[in-house]
């Protein structure tokens, strides 16, 4: 089945729907039982999509559950009320105190701040890698190194990292590879075909496709997906039905919508490199973005989501530019229909394993599905307020 196609059915199996094409909005807590065979049954297989208590899921998280498995070829998908739950417990179902953990030094923010304040509590180490360390991984693996953790690009600064040369090296020491997957989508990017073990998607983004739910996944290949499963469910994580269903439709057009944010982005990114006020475009379709190679050998496509770094400024020019916006606006988060902007001063502030190796302050934009000539006209305007 080609990928479109893949995008149209999946999890439309008929024991979720019935006749009906899309799955229920099924809410429950309490499921109550006829005789103690079936409250037997349904106990025995809590864990195997049989309805049981809420907190296993309904048809709704069934049917999203297996939408999210089969997009991403994996063998099966635990749900969070956020990508950042769906990092944080990822993280939690392999490590245990005493570990330590690889963590890529762009990772987003709240990433860090739970390796910084949660895992140093439980006295689970962290270290901070370079993106692009390549073959260097090894110098940092220790005996208690459980987990190698990607996210590719960065979501800030836009790294692609050598997923599959990083993932061999860890596999080789015995670690758990986990991919913050969420910029790709497993639409450009599949994971488990570069060596990923969990693959992870802040839904919220591109998923969802509508700024309307926050959500994540974990997808496991079928040797981690016992254990991811089950540290989910002892995490008590679960998700509304009614975000499901949204989330649900969000899949049925991620496929044209990923294509027009790219269509749009590329002509955006294009007309912000040929300004002379700009530095560099971290866009990883450009050759100008670290792991560019990367990109080209290993994704399908790209989306909306891209930074450039100007050549000067500071923090007033770069509040001139962000202010008066007609369609980008400030915010945070991505992956909606609506064009946002969020500007960063200091990135080094950001990370602690590598050098940031620019001064001037860094825009990244959100390229949504308005008029792409609207966009560049408001880009224009914000251009001449950044002097
Ligand atoms: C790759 C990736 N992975 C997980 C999450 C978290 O998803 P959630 O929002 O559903 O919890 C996200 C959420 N992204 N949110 C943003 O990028 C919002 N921007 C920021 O947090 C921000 C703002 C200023 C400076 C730096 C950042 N930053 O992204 O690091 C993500 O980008």
């Amino acid at each position: 089945m080609k990928k479109q196609t893949k995008i149209v059915n999946a999890g439309r199996s008929k024991k979720w729907t019935g006749n009906v094409v899309n799955p229920p909005v099924e809410r429950a807590s309490t499921v109550v039982f006829d005789s103690i065979k079936e409250m037997k049954h349904a106990t025995a297989n809590r864990g195997n999509q049989v309805l049981f208590y809420g907190r296993r899921g309904t048809s709704t998280s069934f049917a999203f559950s297996d939408a999210m498995t089969e997009l991403e070829g994996g063998a099966g998908c635990a749900l969070y009320p956020s990508g950042t739950a769906a990092i944080t417990n990822a993280i939690l179902s392999f490590v245990e105190t005493g570990d330590h953990i690889l963590m890529v030094d762009t990772a987003y923010e709240p990433t860090r701040d739970f390796c910084d304040k949660v895992l140093t509590k439980l006295g689970i180490e962290t270290t901070y890698y370079d993106p692009l360390i390549g073959d260097n991984i090894t110098e940092l693996i220790k005996d208690n190194t459980k987990v190698l953790f990607l996210e590719s690009p960065g979501s800030l600064t836009m790294e692609v990292q050598d997923v599959p040369r990083l993932a061999k090296i860890a596999h080789e020491h015995g670690c758990v590879v986990i991919l913050d997957n969420t910029w790709a989508s497993p639409i450009n990017f599949q994971p488990f075909e570069h060596g990923v073990d969990i693959s992870i998607q802040a839904a919220t983004k591109y998923v969802v496709g509508h700024s309307d739910v926050m959500l994540g996944t974990a997808t496991a290949t079928k040797a981690h997906w016992p254990q991811l499963r089950e540290n989910s469910y002892l995490m008590g994580q679960c998700t509304s039905p009614d975000d499901l269903y949204l989330a649900m439709r969000g899949i049925r057009t991620l496929g044209v919508r990923l294509k027009q944010h790219e269509h749009n982005a590329l002509k955006v990114a294009h007309y912000v490199a040929q300004r002379n006020d700009v530095d560099v475009v971290l866009h990883p379709a450009f050759e100008s973005c670290p792991g560019h190679q990367y990109f080209k050998r290993d994704f399908l496509g790209s989306n909306g989501l891209f930074s450039f770094v100007f050549k000067s400024g500071n923090a007033k020019s770069l509040e001139a530019f962000l202010e008066g916006m007609e369609h980008f606006k400030m915010g945070y988060s991505w992956g909606g229909f609506e064009s946002l902007v969020i500007g960063v001063n200091n990135v080094q502030n950001l990370r602690s394993a590598t050098k940031w190796p620019y001064d001037a302050p860094l825009v990244r934009l959100h390229i949504g599905l308005e008029d792409v000539d609207d966009l560049i006209e408001d880009l224009d305007k914000a251009f001449d307020r950044f002097h």
